[in-house]
C-alpha cells in the first residue's frame, strides 16, 4: 500500500481552500501551515496564489521565511502557483521595495507581467508529463518566467492567448511552479503531478 503524503498549504494569505480541495482530489492529506512547527510536520508544501507582497510581509512577521528556506534547502518538495511562483523564485522583477522571496528555483520571474490590459485571461498550455491534452490555464495578474538557469526544466509555455511562447510552468528537482491557477478549473493534473512527486520523495527519504 502506498502511503498517503501530508501536504501543507501555506495559509498566510491567498486561495488556500481551493488548493487544499485540489490536493485532496489528488489523493493527499492536507493541513494548513502558518507556523514553523506546522511546517515541520508536512511532507510537501503548496504556496498558493494571492498577493506576493502581502505573503512576503506576513511570512516575515510570522518568522516563516528562514524555516521555509531551510526546509526547501533540505529537500522538501514545494509547488508555488502565481504569487507562490514569485515566492519560489531566486530573483524577481517588478517587486515592491525590499520584497524578498523564499527562493529555491533558479529563475527570474516578473510580477504582473502580462500587463493591465490583460489582467486575467485563459490560455492553452501543453504540460510535460501531465497528459496529452493542453491544460486550460487561468491567469490572474500573473507573473511570467523571464529566464531560467540550466537546472530548471521548462514544463510549459503558453500556446495561445496574448502572450504565446512565455514560460509559465517550471520544475527544478523537487520544486515546481506555475504562473496560472490550476486549483480553479477542476482539472487537477498539476496537483496529481505534485502529489506523486511528494509521494515518491517520502519513499526515497
Ligand atoms: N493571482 C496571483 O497570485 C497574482 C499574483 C500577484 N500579482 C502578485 O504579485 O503577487
Amino acid at each position: 500500500m502506498t502511503a498517503v503524503p501530508t501536504i501543507g498549504v501555506l495559509a498566510l494569505q491567498g486561495d488556500v481552500r481551493e488548493h487544499a480541495r485540489a490536493l485532496e482530489e489528488a489523493g493527499a492529506r492536507t493541513v494548513t501551515v502558518r507556523r514553523p512547527d506546522e511546517l515541520e510536520r508536512v511532507d510537501g508544501l503548496v504556496l498558493p496564489g494571492g498577493e506576493s507582497t502581502t505573503m512576503w510581509r506576513l511570512a516575515r512577521s510570522f518568522e516563516m521565511l528562514d524555516p521555509l528556506r531551510k526546509r526547501i534547502e533540505a529537500g522538501m518538495p514545494a509547488y508555488g502557483s502565481c504569487a507562490g511562483m514569485i515566492m519560489l523564485a531566486d530573483r524577481i522583477r517588478g517587486g515592491v521595495a525590499g520584497q524578498e522571496t523564499v527562493g529555491g528555483i533558479d529563475m527570474t520571474v516578473r510580477r504582473n507581467a502580462f500587463g493591465r490590459q490583460v489582467d486575467s485571461f485563459e490560455a492553452a498550455v501543453p504540460l510535460t508529463g501531465m497528459g496529452d491534452t493542453p491544460y486550460h490555464a487561468v491567469f490572474i495578474r500573473a507573473p511570467w518566467v523571464e529566464s531560467v538557469g540550466d537546472s530548471v526544466e521548462i514544463l510549459g509555455r503558453a500556446e495561445s492567448g496574448p502572450n504565446a511562447g512565455r514560460i509559465v510552468a517550471v520544475r527544478q528537482g523537487r520544486l515546481m511552479a506555475t504562473a496560472f491557477h490550476p486549483e480553479l478549473t477542476g482539472d487537477f493534473r498539476v496537483h496529481h503531478y505534485f502529489a506523486d512527486l511528494v509521494r515518491r520523495t517520502t519513499e526515497e527519504d
